[in-house]
């Protein structure tokens, strides 16, 4: 009797938990910042935010542009007020108040480019982008998209400690691309609904950096040989390489990124609500290998990152990919840290 009270008393208040968390009325006020509104991913990530009832007010900034993205997102009946910023003198007030900034600021590839190349322009970009936050929304959660990841994420940490206003739980390197490719190219191969699939992707954004977990994939799946694992690992690694050819000089990804970019902030603002247990992969400061950042599973709570979760028994094949990524993953994190110290 007693035991079926307090299982009614826990039934009730886990209902009335959610029923808290998900009534309009108390969903809190929330600034998101896109910083790089008028680009190709900022353009529909952008409206990807605005259709996001978790956001409150939606400021789009960009050196040129974004008075027009402004004026037609505001046009979309949903619940945020959008801003428009433009030019550097008008950053500070773009950032100002954000819980949120997402970066997609930055040149993309285009054929025969690795993302390293990207690394001569988009650093500076990054950099100063990263100091006028240290300045103007220190508390944000930073959601990095510019590429090369694996050294954007480093700058910016160290503009951050430079700056006195670093905290490793509120910076992430935007790896969630690797992961819907890998959950959409796996339901092909595996004959599985794709809105079942799971599939975590660790390591870095780069090539080989990026090492998808097939042997943790859900649902599993006995059809596909080892042969079909290589070749759903090498696709995901070159799923951006894919892209730029088929894009034949129009730059990278965007609707893909504009979704995964969307679908990741929308994780951080849970997280920062108090929604339980949600969990994504991303590019963090870590320590679950030598690396000091890795991407990973991790839980999101009410101040970024909440565990750095480890990962998880490898298959053999997923053990030598990840000993054979470690060097270029490490240099490519020292150069970014090289940057920001010398510059
Ligand atoms: N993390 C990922 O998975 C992923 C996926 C796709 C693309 N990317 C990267 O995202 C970046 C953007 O790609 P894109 O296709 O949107 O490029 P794009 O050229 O279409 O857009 C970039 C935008 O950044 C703006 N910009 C440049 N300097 C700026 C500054 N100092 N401040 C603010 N805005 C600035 C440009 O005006 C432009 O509107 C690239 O570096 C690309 O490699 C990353
Ligand atoms: O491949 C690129 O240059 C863009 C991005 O990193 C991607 O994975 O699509």
């Amino acid at each position: 009797m007693a035991t079926t009270m307090a299982m009614r008393r826990s039934t009730r208040s886990a209902y009335n938990y959610l029923r808290r968390c998900y009534s309009s009325e108390c969903v809190p006020d929330r600034k998101v910042t896109i910083l790089g509104a008028a680009g190709g991913i900022g353009q529909p990530l952008a409206l990807l935010m605005k259709l996001n009832p978790l956001v409150s007010s939606l400021s789009l900034y960009d050196i040129a542009g974004t008075p027009g993205v402004a004026a037609d997102c505001s046009h979309v009946n949903t619940r945020s007020q959008v801003v428009g910023y433009m030019g550097e003198e008008q950053l500070g007030k773009a950032l100002e108040g954000s819980d949120i900034v997402i970066i997609p600021a930055g040149v993309p590839r285009k054929p025969g480019m690795t993302r390293d190349d990207l690394f001569n322009i988009n650093a500076g970009i990054v950099k100063s982008l990263c100091t006028a936050i240290a300045k103007h929304c220190p508390n944000a959660l930073v959601n990095m998209i510019s590429n090369p990841v694996n050294s954007t994420v480093p700058i910016a940490a160290e503009v951050f400690k430079k700056a006195g206003t670093y905290d490793e739980k509120k910076l992430f390197g935007v790896t969630t691309l690797d992961v819907v490719r890998a959950k959409t190219f796996y339901a092909g191969k595996a004959k599985v609904p794709v809105q079942e699939v799971n599939v975590p992707v660790v390591g870095g954004h780069a090539g080989i950096t990026i090492l998808p977990l097939f042997s943790q994939a859900v649902p599993k799946s006995s059809s596909l040989s080892d042969n079909d694992i290589k070749a759903l690992t090498k696709r995901t690694q070159d799923g951006g390489t894919e892209v730029v050819e088929a894009k034949a000089g129009k730059g990278s990804a965007t609707l893909s990124m504009a979704y995964a970019g969307a679908f990741f902030a929308d994780a951080c603002l849970k997280g920062l609500n108090g929604v339980p247990d949600v969990v994504e992969c991303s590019f963090v400061q870590s320590n679950i290998t030598e690396l000091p950042f890795f991407a990973s599973k991790v839980k999101l709570g009410r101040n970024g990152v909440e565990e750095v979760l480890g990962l998880g028994s490898l298959s053999d094949f997923e053990q030598q990919g990840l000993e054979s990524l470690k060097p270029e993953l490490k240099a490519s994190v020292e150069k970014g840290i090289k940057f920001a110290k010398d510059s």
